[in-house]
């Protein structure tokens, strides 16, 4: 059989845009592998809450950032995510997590670990792997084939966050969104952006169907190129 080349794919942009839903059925249609960096960031932050450490205090972030195991499961029909060993994907989107995870993900020993992680991660992807998070395109894989940077209005985005939270408040939730954005696209160290080279693609007026459709003929048609 004639072996493909392995395709790497980037996609960022901020909470709600429909990162994680595209990139795990992209992945699942075309047989590439999937990571989802922001479950890392969260596995990371829910170790730091549970044993303690202060979240107000970076530098007591750094010194535990090489403490925890993240161990992440790229099959996208059945993504894991595991710390020392548990399996941490339901604490991991608690609001508890949700409201510390931009100032744990801002520090740098932090950041210079999981980036190790991920990119070890898409090495190992044999036919290509679809990472989705905040940095991908402009930082973790620079040289990737394929970088798509999703947008939407806040509204909408709230919209769908608060649909998936039952009996969330859309307006609290589109406030919280918005503070997380800030500090995501304000931090010093690879804050959310859009590489230059990145296409954009806003979902606001988009079914998800049709953005998946969207993302699977540009990387088909990066592939063809190849
Ligand atoms: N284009 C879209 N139209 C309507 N709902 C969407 C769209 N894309 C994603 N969603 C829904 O919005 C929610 C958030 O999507 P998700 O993929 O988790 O976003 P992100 O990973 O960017 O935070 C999910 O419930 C998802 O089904
Ligand atoms: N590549 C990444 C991915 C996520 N993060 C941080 C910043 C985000 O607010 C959190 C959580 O990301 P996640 O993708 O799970 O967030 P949402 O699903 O969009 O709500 O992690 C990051 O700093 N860099």
């Amino acid at each position: 059989m004639e072996s493909v080349p392995a395709v790497i794919v980037a996609i960022d942009g901020p909470s709600g845009t429909g990162k994680s839903s595209t990139s795990k059925a992209v992945a699942a249609q075309l047989g590439l592998s999937y990571l989802d960096t922001g479950a890392q960031y969260r596995a990371i932050t829910w170790w730091m809450v549970t044993n303690g450490i202060d979240i107000d205090d970076p530098s007591a972030i750094a010194d535990a950032a090489g403490k925890p195991e993240i161990v992440s499961g790229t099959d996208p029909e059945r993504p894991t995510i595991t710390v020392d060993g548990t399996d941490v994907s339901a604490p991991i989107r608690t609001q508890e997590v949700t409201a510390r995870v931009s100032a744990v993900s801002a520090v740098p020993e932090v950041r210079t670990r999981i980036t190790e992680l991920q990119r070890s991660l898409a090495a190992a992807a044999e036919r290509g792997i679809v990472v989705e998070g905040r940095d991908i395109g402009t930082t973790v894989l620079p040289d990737a084939d394929l970088k798509i940077f999703l947008t939407a209005s806040p509204e909408a985005r709230a919209a769908r966050r608060s649909g998936e939270l039952k009996g969330a408040d859309v307006n609290a939730t589109r406030e919280a969104l918005i503070k997380r954005d800030a500090a995501d696209s304000g931090r010093k160290t690879s804050p959310l952006a859009k590489a230059d080279d990145a296409v954009e693609v806003d979902t606001t007026e988009l079914t998800l169907q049709q953005v998946i459709e969207c993302v699977v003929t540009l990387v088909e048609e990066k592939r063809a190129a190849k």
